[in-house]
Order: structure tokens, then C-alpha cells, then sequence
């Protein structure tokens, strides 16, 4: 006889009860502000920090017309006019410029990087010229055909004065620093450090480095989450591994929520019995966000309590570091005077094939770069699933995001990659 009632062994039976990528991405984003202040901060430490000042070039950058080239200056008009021969006259260097004009009808020896002497416009590389010249003196033949400015780096080309540079909010690179050492600032204004208490639960978990007993499993997240979270700028209080008791797990978000911008979790995010975070979310303060139509991640909870921000990740390493990447980073930038970070996705074409069953959920498969027989990039599926490898996430060049409604991917269709360097990450070595 068939039994009347089917168990309920489909755990992704309720999807369409949970909240979409996009609802939950919308309330995170509509939820957080900044909440850090402002410091001064040397340049030599400003690199990854965000802006909190608004800089306009306080000068020409370059400061002055400069030679780019090893060679030899003059007025157009005379090389011109005179057929490109003509005497050397002075030299100049980087570093020190010529003391006057140049007289009319001559050449000056320059470096890469020296001021123009006033009055000369272009340069001839030294490669092409032929001189019988030592020292600044002697006479140099130019061949012909170089336009009038060949050579010649303008005051202000790369930066003019007062040109917009940087705004409060902008996350500073090496090339952003280097710019802003380009106009002689020493020091800029950046958002203070997000306080972030990172917590473990789970009483399977221990430290590397622990004996191990049976039934027990190192605590693998917290290293992820504090390199993550170190990556996104953040300083980290390490909460320890809390033990699967309501009453430790509630003791210890509170005292993390009264001196901690936010705190994030991992494990105890689910809906056993042991699973206690969100409970004491609820109790101590308010929840927004829990169980979404994605996969990995779908425990994922966030909410406050008090004025501090909560990220419950899921246990699961990989649940853990995709929704790290997905909703904790952009939520983290915001909190700490940042943009709500959003990866851009590039198509690419499957060097896979996959039915899906189920839709209505948005899934993240790990994704490797790879080249198919015509020498196209693809994107190759790791081949197990499963949300317990750490190693899929190592393999990984980044994240294959099948959308909801998607029934199946046939080898050749172009799917969504979103490589982890558009999360942060360094590339793979
Ligand atoms: N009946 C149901 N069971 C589960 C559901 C569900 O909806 N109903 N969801 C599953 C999904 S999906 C996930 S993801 C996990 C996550 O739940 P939790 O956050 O409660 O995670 P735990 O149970 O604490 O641990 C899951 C797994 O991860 C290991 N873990 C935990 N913390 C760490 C750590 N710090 N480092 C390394 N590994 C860790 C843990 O030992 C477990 O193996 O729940 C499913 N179950
Ligand atoms: O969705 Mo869980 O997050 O499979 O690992």
C-alpha cells in the first residue's frame, strides 16, 4: 500500500517560501549605512582603506612640460629651418633644469624627465639622432618627419589642478595611493576599521593544533573568514568556538554586539536543535533576513542587535565563503563607508552539461577557466557539489550562478561567471 503521506525528504521542497537572491540582496542594501567615523591616516597605510575626503588635485601633475625620452630638445620651427642639424648647446637633467631660455637655432642635450628648457617643444630620441656632441656641446643631426610636440610631456597631462580625484566612499588601490602621492599629499582622511567579532560555534569545532577526538572537526572557517575578513579591511576580535548552549551563544553575542560594529558567525545558522544563532537572534535583537532560495548559503541570517549588524553564515565551509562573498562583503563595504559591492558576471560558455529538477533557487557552482578545442575560454564545472569541499573552493577560479528559473544548461551555453577577483580575491596562483 502507498503510504498517504510523503516525507518530507526534499529539502529544497520549500524554496519558494525563502527569500530570492535579489529580495535578500535589496533588504541587506536597504538596511545598512555607514557607521564608522573618520581618521587621518600616513599613505604609506592608506592602501585598501576607504576614502573619507573628497581630493581635487592641488596641483599640475606633471608639474611643468618634461622631456619622456634620452635625447635632444628644440624649438620645431628651427629643426625645420635648419634641416635638423644643429649645435648643442647645454645639457639638462632630471632633477635640474636649465637656467634660462634656450637660444634660438639650438639643441639642448635632455634626460627622460627633464624640465623642457623654456622656449623648446619637442625631442628627438637619442636612438635616431647622430651626434658629435660630449657633454652639451657639439652639434646633433635630427632625421626628419617628427611633429611639432613629439616627445614632450605636458604640465598637467596626467592631473590638472584642481581636477577632481577621489570621493568619500572609494576604496583606495596602489594606483589610487601612488596618485595622490603624485601631488605631494602626505597623509589623507580614510573610514575608521569595521570592528568585526568573528565567532565559531559548534561543540564538533576545535583550533588547529587541538588533539582531535572522534566526531570532531577543525575549525577550517575560522581561518576563511578571517582572511576574508581581513581582505575587506575589517578588525577582527576573535570570539573563540562557542559551545552549542543557548545561554553561552546568547551571552557572548551580546557582550560582541556592545563593542563590535558587527559580528559574524558561522555554524548553528540552521533550524536543528542545535542550532541556536538565529534563536538568540531573534530573542536579543532583530532578524531580517533567514533561509534563502539559493544554494549554497540557504540558512544564512542577518539581522541587529542594537546597533550592531549580525551575519549568520551557514557551517558549511562553502556555504560559508559564498555568502561571505555575496551578501557579507557588500554589507561590510556599506558598514564601513564603503559602496554596496556588486561582481560583475561574465558569459561564458559550459564545458558542462547539467538538468535541473528543481528550479526556483539560485545556485553557485564552483567554476574553473579552462580552453576548449578552439581555443575558446569555458567554464568547467568542479565536478562534486557538495558544501563540505574546501578543496572545490581551492580549485575554483570562481563562481558559475545559475539563476532561478533555468531548467538546464546544455554544453556551449553561455552561463554566468563571476570570477573571484571581482570578490576580492587574489587570482589563483
Ligand atoms: N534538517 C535540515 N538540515 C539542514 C538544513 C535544513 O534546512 N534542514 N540545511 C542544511 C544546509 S543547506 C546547511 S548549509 C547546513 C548549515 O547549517 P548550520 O549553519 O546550522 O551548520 P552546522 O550544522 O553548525 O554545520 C554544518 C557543517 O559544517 C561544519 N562546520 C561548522 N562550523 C565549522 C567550522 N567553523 N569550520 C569547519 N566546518 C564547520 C559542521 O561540522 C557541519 O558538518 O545545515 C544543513 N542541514
Ligand atoms: O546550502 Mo547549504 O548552505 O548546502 O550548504
Amino acid at each position: 500500500m502507498q503510504p498517504n503521506k510523503r516525507l518530507l525528504d526534499d529539502c529544497f521542497l520549500h524554496d519558494r517560501d525563502r527569500l530570492r537572491h535579489s529580495e535578500a540582496l535589496a533588504i541587506l542594501k536597504a538596511r545598512v549605512s555607514r557607521v564608522v567615523d573618520a581618521e587621518t591616516v600616513p599613505l604609506a597605510d592608506a592602501c585598501r582603506r576607504i576614502m573619507a575626503e573628497e581630493i581635487h588635485a592641488p596641483r599640475d601633475v606633471p608639474a611643468s612640460d618634461n622631456s619622456a625620452v634620452d635625447g635632444y630638445a628644440f624649438r620645431h620651427a628651427d629643426y625645420i629651418n635648419s634641416g635638423g642639424r644643429m649645435p648643442v648647446v647645454a645639457r639638462v637633467a632630471a632633477g635640474h633644469p636649465m637656467d634660462g631660455a634656450a637660444p634660438e637655432g639650438a639643441a639642448v642635450r635632455i634626460f627622460t624627465g627633464a624640465v623642457m628648457p623654456e622656449g623648446l617643444d619637442t625631442v628627438a630620441m637619442q636612438e635616431d639622432c647622430e651626434a658629435e656632441e660630449a657633454g652639451g656641446t657639439g652639434v646633433v643631426t635630427i632625421p626628419p618627419g617628427l611633429k611639432p610636440g613629439a616627445n614632450r610631456r605636458k604640465a598637467g597631462e596626467d592631473l590638472k589642478q584642481g581636477a577632481p580625484m577621489l570621493a568619500p566612499g572609494i576604496l583606495l588601490r596602489p594606483q589610487d595611493v601612488a596618485a595622490i602621492a603624485s601631488t605631494g599629499k602626505a597623509s589623507v582622511s580614510v573610514m575608521k576599521r569595521l570592528r568585526v567579532a568573528l565567532v565559531s560555534t559548534g561543540d564538533e569545532i576545535r583550533r588547529p593544533g587541538e588533539p582531535l577526538s572522534p566526531g570532531q572537526v577543525y575549525d577550517s572557517n575560522h581561518f576563511l573568514l578571517r582572511a576574508l575578513l581581513e581582505g575587506a579591511g575589517a578588525e577582527i576580535t576573535d570570539c573563540g568556538i562557542l559551545p552549542d548552549k543557548a545561554d553561552v551563544v546568547e551571552d557572548a553575542l551580546v557582550t560582541a554586539a556592545a563593542s563590535h560594529d558587527a559580528i559574524v558567525t558561522t555554524g548553528g545558522a540552521s533550524r536543528g536543535e542545535e542550532d541556536h544563532l538565529v534563536h538568540a537572534l531573534d530573542k536579543l535583537g532583530t532578524r531580517h533576513v533567514w533561509q534563502l532560495a539559493i544554494k549554497p548559503g540557504r540558512p544564512m541570517s542577518f539581522g541587529q542587535i542594537g546597533d550592531c549588524v549580525m551575519l549568520g553564515l551557514p557551517g558549511n565551509p562553502v556555504a560559508a565563503m559564498v555568502c561571505f562573498l555575496l551578501y557579507a562583503r557588500p554589507v561590510l563595504s556599506v558598514l564601513g563607508g564603503g559602496a554596496f559591492l556588486q561582481p560583475r558576471r561574465y558569459q561564458l560558455p559550459a564545458d558542462f552539461a547539467m538538468e535541473r529538477t528543481k528550479t526556483g533557487r539560485r545556485e553557485f557552482f564552483r567554476g574553473i577557466l579552462a580552453v576548449d578545442g578552439d581555443g575558446q575560454t569555458c567554464i568547467r564545472k568542479f565536478e562534486h557539489d557538495g558544501s563540505g569541499l574546501i578543496t572545490s573552493l581551492r580549485e575554483a577560479d570562481g563562481l558559475v550562478e545559475i539563476p532561478e528559473r533555468v531548467t538546464g544548461v546544455s554544453r556551449g551555453d553561455l552561463v554566468d561567471f563571476i570570477p573571484f577577483t571581482e570578490l576580492g580575491l587574489p587570482p589563483h596562483g
